[in-house]
């Protein structure tokens, strides 16, 4: 069951929004619990928050730096606590998670070896970060968007109070996963700030954090942060609360307060709202599933990119990284060998070095011969300008895998010329368009492409995967 069902079906039949922070804080263990040796007493007060608790929470949230802070018993108390939590209550691991390098290995020992449901993670780090994370198809993360901490907002409230940095992370990471994937965890204690972040992903759950270390107006907070119906919004049970003799009633009585709350909200809601992706159905564009996988393997990026001639570009497109992905390398190559089954030629050539893998695959697809120009000729050996065998005379369809200026394809081209051989076709995965295919037209070939740049960029934008703000920076380019 994904992370998303099993939240909404926990949060019905416990009828609750609440989760509680099973963290083992030596600084918070009740004084019952403080017993000579201090892991048996975070231990027993962890299985006692549990015991007490399980039928009133949707969730629990362990802190992983607290395990960690324990050293390798601490990661042993972590297991157990894992293991002793009911199996339909989803678990939402604490990392704040940040590192790149680390997010694959880390994020298959916390969903296949310790089957925590979600993690949280540092939004830092962009997409590139969470993407390893949401291949797990059951499995959600929530992204950092603010905490409370005070010394924090300068950054957070960067560069001013009508666009804070906070809410551009709010709006990115909206990019980066569908609802049921990615959620927003955001520490406050002012109900403005989570108003602006509700209204801003009124389709997102938002984990609630530190909202009691303010004056803590309960009701301002559920007004600011549930959706239209009622839920969405996960919230924290106090730290102090976890202390308590009586929690499982302390929990009951802060539940039902809730729950009064909410049903009020939703009596006084006249409408609800459901949220859509943004998708015209109708126009769908043919090579859509693969412009989307694409984007999602980190082949088209957006930001500001300096090219070969000095320009700046607010994308770059690297599909050299196709080769690591068989299933999309092999739709990429259905894609070329379909234009170039319209073409007539005697051999393929690839322009080193992204276009060379392209180039064997559709060799071996096409049962067509294929040679390269060398970028560099070497020193020694045959100091060969072009490697593969051939015929002066033959035709080649030359292959690469974008066309900027058409300088690097052209100056490939120009080197089989030099050798005998006669190139018509030039084709390419992506036209970055602005004239170059005329360009080619003048130099004497004959330019084609899968896509265009531009289709690229409205279908991401069309689907959500890039922002408004991506757009307008590549149709002013
Ligand atoms: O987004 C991009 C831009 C460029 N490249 C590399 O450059 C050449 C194409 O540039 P020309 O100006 O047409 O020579 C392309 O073959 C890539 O090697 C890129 O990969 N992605």
């Amino acid at each position: 069951m994904i992370f998303f069902d099993k939240l909404n079906r926990t949060i019905s039949e416990n009828q609750s929004l609440l989760f509680v922070g099973l963290d083992p804080n030596p600084e918070m263990i009740p004084s019952r619990y403080q017993s000579s040796d201090m892991m048996t007493g975070l231990e027993t007060w962890l299985q006692f928050m549990i015991a007490e608790t399980s039928d009133f929470v949707c969730a629990y949230k362990p802190t992983l730096g607290f395990y960690e802070a324990l050293g390798v018993p601490g990661l042993e108390l972590l297991i157990k606590t894992l293991k002793s939590i009911p199996k339909h209550i989803p678990i939402i691991l604490d990392a704040k998670h940040g590192d790149l390098n680390t997010s694959s290995i880390f994020a298959q020992t916390v969903f296949t070896e310790w089957l925590v449901d979600a993690v949280t993670l540092s939004p830092y780090t962009g997409q590139d970060h969470v993407a390893p994370f949401l291949v797990y198809p059951d499995k959600a993360v929530f992204i950092l968007c603010c905490t409370s901490n005070p010394s924090a907002a300068i950054l957070q409230q960067y560069p001013n109070y009508n666009s804070p940095l906070y809410l551009q992370v709010v709006q990115e990471s909206k990019n980066w996963g569908t609802p049921e994937q990615l959620g927003l965890e955001v520490g406050t204690t002012n109900a403005e700030v989570l108003k602006s972040i509700r209204s801003l992903a009124p389709e997102r759950i938002i984990m609630a954090r530190s909202i009691w270390a303010g004056d803590g107006n309960l009701q301002q907070i559920l007004a600011a942060g549930l959706n239209a119906n009622g839920d969405g919004l996960l919230i924290p049970v106090p730290q102090d609360m976890l202390g308590s003799v009586n929690l499982s009633e302390d929990i009951q009585y802060l539940r039902t307060e809730i729950n009064q709350f909410r049903s009020d909200f939703i009596h006084d809601a006249s409408s609800c709202d459901i949220w859509f992706p943004d998708i015209d159905v109708k126009n769908k564009h043919p090579h859509q599933d693969l412009i989307l996988q694409l984007f999602d393997i980190g082949c088209i990026m957006f930001g500001e990119f300096v090219q070969a001639s000095g320009a700046t570009f607010p994308y770059y497109v690297d599909l050299r990284k196709i080769i690591s992905n068989p299933q999309v390398f092999n739709q990429v190559l259905s894609a070329y060998e379909e234009i170039l089954r319209t073409l007539t030629f005697d051999r393929l050539a690839g322009i080193p070095y992204g276009s060379l893998p392209t180039a064997t695959g559709l060799s071996l697809r096409l049962h067509c011969p294929m040679i390269f120009p060398r970028k560099e000729v070497k020193a020694h050996g045959t100091r060969r300008v072009i490697e593969g065998n051939f015929h002066p005379g033959e035709i080649v369809a030359v292959v690469d895998d974008i066309l900027i200026s058409g300088k690097s394809v052209m100056e490939g081209a120009e080197k089989l010329k030099s050798a005998g051989l006669k190139v018509n076709d030039i084709v390419v995965f992506i036209d970055h368009e602005q004239g170059v295919k005329d360009r080619l037209q003048e130099n004497g070939y004959h330019g084609h492409s899968v896509l265009t740049i531009s289709e690229i960029v409205n279908t991401l934008h069309q689907l959500g995967r890039i922002n408004d703000r991506q757009l307008l920076a590549f149709k002013d380019n």
